[in-house]
């Protein structure tokens, strides 16, 4: 049996008082509980919804309907009304323990963006998170001749080998002869770079790590990295228990209430120094909110007394798009070309993709689409009676993102490539759209209503009619040309703008299980929630330390960096310690 800190078998083994008390043992939960124990001088405690979740003594992973939570969106009127599974972690491990283990990082602009939302001396941009990545994640560089063979290039200065870090981005072996011809074509597609690393703030055709162990080639995600084999007395895990609201005396937050997961009493825990939320970017709002920290007009309808107006907690609310259904079949099958090596086995993810600013994606409408984004009034595809901080955050967002559009170096489009031409899955990684999280005011303590509003801004269908183009271009005009490949979804009978947006509102799903921005880290009139120390305006000793801080979506899958956030936030709470 390996060496485990303490997990706590039912809710009376838990004491009365902790340093610090964790609210969700997800991604960043249990980096943070890691790196806070480490010193043995303070005590830990992670509260998570989910179960330890072992069969025969080793750990069980991997997306499954006991470890994900059990939520549907509401019907998403831009998107015929379609409504949409909200794909989250419930489980010792959160989402890094269910997810697809694609790890990336977004581009140095994409961080910038976030300092420039930030307070005059916030250092949340690209500078000041490498640090970070470089420890929290341990990188092992490609199989050397798959590294010959594809041209797996990559800058170790970008990346960290800590022994002590046991969260592992890794190569997945998963390349085929196949492959080398698409990565020609997409390489010569015009505006198409190939950066030394995908991971060094720059963008375009790269392949990518995995988050797996380099030796076992099993996942790796914060319950082995962070969890598993520690052995510290200061550091307790309380699995199947539901945190159902904060406590306070005046505005110092002392605490959290909390039952089992399947009920019964509440219960109280205190946390001396402070009360860490990292439960995801939907349930740490529920907590804000049952809690009376959150937009006034909810927790009115709600009969929830007012503890902090903060009108942010809960919008802003944002995630990638994409459409899973585009599809090609070869006219004439490639060949694939001789390999001088062996493909070595081991990992099954997909580790090629390309990722492009709007400039490469539509060179002929990309200053069309900015221009027009730039035009809109901020207030015109919000929520009706959106706060006027709310709109204020908005509106400095859409001037940032305006530009971003013009830029090469902003990636809004993500496209996997593997040998098979029905890969793909476009992904919008930049949506302008912004939709809601909030407690149902008729049953507050029940599910949370999600709302992406997905394609509320239509800006939004402007740019997948141009990745579908890009798609239809690269897969048939290039030189993948030669293998008169046909499109057999969604079909060249949609052979006009017009048709091809009709088509992509019936196909294109709003959550690609990324939500951040719920509880933005943005400067408080900007209807920010957390400042740039993750404490939540208005009350003393909370911080919120998980993706929903993240104040606009970057273009890249979000795990790896919810990691460098928890490794940032650490210190920032030893630092006030
Ligand atoms: C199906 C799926 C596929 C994904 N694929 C990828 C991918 O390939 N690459 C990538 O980078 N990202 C991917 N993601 C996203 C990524 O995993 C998440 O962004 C990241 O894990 C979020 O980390 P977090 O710490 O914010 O929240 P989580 O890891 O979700 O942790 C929050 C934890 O809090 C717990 N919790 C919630 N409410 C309470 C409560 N009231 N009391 C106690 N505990 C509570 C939850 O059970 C959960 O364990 C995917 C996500 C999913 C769901």
């Amino acid at each position: 049996t390996p060496l485990r800190a303490t997990v706590l078998r039912g809710q009376a083994a838990i004491k009365p008082e902790y340093d610090y008390v964790i609210v969700g043992g997800g991604t960043a939960g249990l980096t943070v509980g890691d790196r806070l124990s480490e010193s043995g001088k303070y005590s830990v405690l992670v509260l998570e919804h989910g179960k330890l979740d072992n069969q025969n003594g080793f750990p069980f992973e991997g997306i499954n309907s006991s470890r994900v939570f059990n939520l549907t969106s509401v019907p998403q009127s831009a998107l015929n009304n379609r409504a949409f599974w909200v794909g989250i972690g419930k489980v010792v491990g959160g989402g890094s323990n269910v997810n697809g283990q694609v790890f990336l990082r977004g581009t140095k602009e994409e961080y910038d963006i976030w300092k420039q939302l930030g307070g005059a001396s916030s250092t949340w941009d690209w500078n000041g998170m490498l640090p970070y990545f470089k420890k929290g994640i341990y990188f092992t560089p490609p199989d050397a001749g798959m590294a010959q063979e594809f041209n797996v290039t990559y800058d170790p200065s970008v990346w960290g080998q800590d022994s002590q870090t046991k969260v592992f981005a890794t190569y997945s072996n998963s390349y085929s002869p196949i492959m080398k011809l698409m990565y020609s074509a997409m390489k010569n597609m015009p505006g198409v770079v190939v950066p030394k690393d995908g991971a060094a703030g720059t963008n375009g055709l790269f392949w990518f790590t995995t988050s797996m162990d380099p030796k076992t080639f099993l996942r790796s995600y914060s319950r082995t990295g962070h969890w598993d084999g520690l052995n510290r007395a200061s550091y307790e895990l309380s699995p199947e228990t539901k945190v159902t609201k904060l406590t306070f005396e005046g505005s110092d937050v002392t605490g959290v209430e909390f039952t089992a997961a399947s009920g019964g009493s509440v219960q109280r825990v205190r946390a001396r120094k402070e009360v860490i939320l990292a439960a995801g970017a939907i349930h740490s709002p529920q907590i804000l909110q049952l809690s009376g920290i959150g937009p006034k007009k909810l927790l009115d309808d709600a009969k929830i007394p007012i503890k902090v107006e903060l009108p942010g907690v809960g919008s802003n609310f944002q995630d990638h798009n994409y459409i899973s259904s585009v599809s090609y079949q070869w006219g004439r099958q490639p060949s694939p070309p001789p390999l001088n090596h062996t493909i070595p086995t081991g990992g099954t993810n997909p580790v090629l993709g390309s990722f492009i600013g709007l400039p490469a994606v539509s060179p002929s409408n990309f200053t069309v689409i900015a221009q027009k984004y730039a035009n809109q009034d901020p207030a015109a595809y919000l929520p009706p009676f959106t706060h006027s901080t709310v709109l204020a955050g908005y509106a400095a967002q859409k001037s940032l993102w305006a530009r971003a559009m013009l830029s090469p170096g902003v990636t809004f489009f993500q496209y996997m490539i593997n040998a098979s031409p029905t890969f793909g899955s476009p992904q919008n990684l930049h949506p302008m759209s912004r939709g809601t999280v909030a407690i149902n005011p008729a049953n507050p303590s029940g599910s949370m209503v999600v709302d992406y509003r997905g394609l509320s801004n239509p800006i939004d269908l402007d740019i997948m009619v141009e990745i579908l183009k890009f798609v239809r271009r690269y897969m048939t005009a290039g030189e993948l040309a030669q293998y008169a490949a046909v499109e057999s979804v969604p079909g060249p009978a949609y052979n006009t703008d017009e048709k091809l947006a009709t088509w992509a509102r019936g196909q294109i799903n709003p959550s690609a299980f990324h939500p951040v921005g719920t509880t933005a880290m943005m400067r408080r009139e900007l209807g920010g929630v957390v400042d740039d120390d993750l404490l939540v305006y208005g009350v003393k000793r909370l911080s919120v330390v998980d993706a929903g801080i993240m104040p606009t979506t970057l273009g890249a899958t979000p795990c790896m960096t919810v990691y460098a956030i928890a490794e940032k936030a650490a210190d920032l709470i030893k630092e006030r310690a």
